[in-house]
């Protein structure tokens, strides 16, 4: 693949948190303590181990304090564990902006300010032009995602606060309690209303970018995020210019939806969105609405037109979706996805030049988005024609 599968464009916002369980602790002999270290060079600290419900699978907290300005911690499985070496050797010879950047510096075209309301956020501190990098930084802690419901609250609260307490610098993760979060743990209700999905290889995980994490959502964002899988680096792009003193905002939930569904994803972060699309008019909000409706409706048609074998079909409502897209500000966002649709669907027809068209012009999107490196040679459109190939048989 290359470097185009340099950036994830999976969406990753900060996570709809999963449960913690918080049923009745295991009995004391079922905890299994510091075990053997498997790697002593990866780790600054005798990783601290805990097994699940049942005893079937242990869980580590590792860290290696001195990775990065913060340190790194990950509460995994020791499999998994001793797969992330990667990570570590990976230098980290970026400068790294204060977490508390609250006067600002030349380097960061940011500042972290109070903002009424919604606790600390960034606000930009000069002009930032479309898809510049606005910041960058690096996972600190990562839990992986079974732990949370396979191991009692109980030992998990422990190790959990182990990964944190051992870090370079705590506080960083520590000052991210938010007021509203309902959590009964600090550190949980850290996870629950900062963490991203995150792979760690492909074990799914949730991890902490202590300064991403300032940035307060947007439904109508002038920010995104771009995941580097192989560096744990989440960089934030402009998504439009960004006029100084702007705030930075990101959206925590998939684009697209109607202010219901909007209102009911945003219920575990604990606020009432106020950006312009959740309080315009009433009357504004029931067109936008009816608009992403129509867009959701048409997705669904669109796509099952398809696996019903009626491409002809399925190509009107792809092309019917892109002409809607930019009305609701979404041609950004799920612009890409819609053009390799459009391409797949020239593909089942077997009309070469138009499918290659559009793969083209869904991967220029994605380096012009920072998502991917460019540019786009043949080869690149090669490889998603031969995915195209696999997955809907050989065309022409
Ligand atoms: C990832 S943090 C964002 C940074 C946070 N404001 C802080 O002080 O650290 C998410 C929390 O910020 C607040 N928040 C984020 N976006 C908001 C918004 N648009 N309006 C009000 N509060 C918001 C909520 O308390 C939410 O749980």
């Amino acid at each position: 693949h290359g470097s185009l599968t340099q950036y994830s464009a999976s969406l990753q916002f900060p996570l709809e948190p999963p449960t913690l369980d918080v049923s009745c602790p295991l009995p004391v002999d079922d905890r299994v303590g510091n075990g053997p270290v498997a790697s002593t060079s990866l780790w600054t600290h005798q990783p601290k181990c805990e097994f699940s419900k049942g005893a079937t699978k242990k869980y580590c907290a590792y860290t290696n304090s001195q990775h990065g300005p913060r340190g790194w911690s990950i509460v995994t499985r020791p499999e998994t564990a001793a797969d992330s070496a990667s990570f570590l050797n990976y230098p980290l010879n970026m400068t790294w902006p204060a977490d508390n950047n609250t006067q600002g510096t030349a380097a960061a075209p940011y500042k972290l300010v109070d903002i009424p309301g919604r606790g600390i956020g960034v606000v930009a501190t000069r002009q930032i032009k479309q898809y510049e990098e606005v910041m960058l930084d690096y996972a600190t802690v990562l839990v992986d995602i079974m732990f949370t419901t396979e191991v009692s609250a109980f030992l998990g609260y422990r190790l959990l606060h182990a990964a944190v307490d051992q870090l370079a610098d705590p506080d960083s993760v520590l000052a991210l309690e938010q007021s509203n979060g309902y959590a009964r743990d600090k550190v949980e209700n850290i996870l629950r209303t900062n963490a991203f999905n995150t792979p760690l290889g492909d074990v799914p995980h949730i991890a902490l970018y202590p300064l991403v994490s300032r940035i307060n959502h947007g439904c109508n964002p002038n920010a995104y995020t771009r995941f580097r899988h192989e560096t744990l680096q989440l960089s934030i792009g402009a998504l439009r210019d960004i006029a100084e003193g702007e705030e930075i905002t990101h959206s925590y939930i998939p684009l697209g939806l109607t202010s219901v569904e909007r209102a009911q994803k945003l219920r575990p972060w604990g606020f009432t969105c106020t950006c312009s699309l959740c309080t315009a008019p009433t009357d504004e909000i029931a067109a936008s609405d009816a608009r992403r409706r129509e867009l959701q409706e048409l997705n669904g048609a669109a796509r099952s037109a398809f696996q019903a074998g009626r491409p002809y079909e399925a190509l009107r409502l792809t092309r019917q979706i892109l002409a809607r897209l930019p009305r609701e500000d979404l041609l950004f966002g799920l612009g890409s996805e819609q053009y390799e649709n459009l391409a797949r669907v020239y593909y089942v027809l077997g009309e070469k030049a138009e499918a290659e068209k559009y793969v083209r012009k869904a991967l220029g999107i994605r380096v012009e988005q920072g998502y991917d490196e460019g540019p786009v040679g043949e080869r690149e459109v090669e490889v998603v024609l031969s995915r195209f190939a696999e997955e809907e048989g050989v065309r022409y």
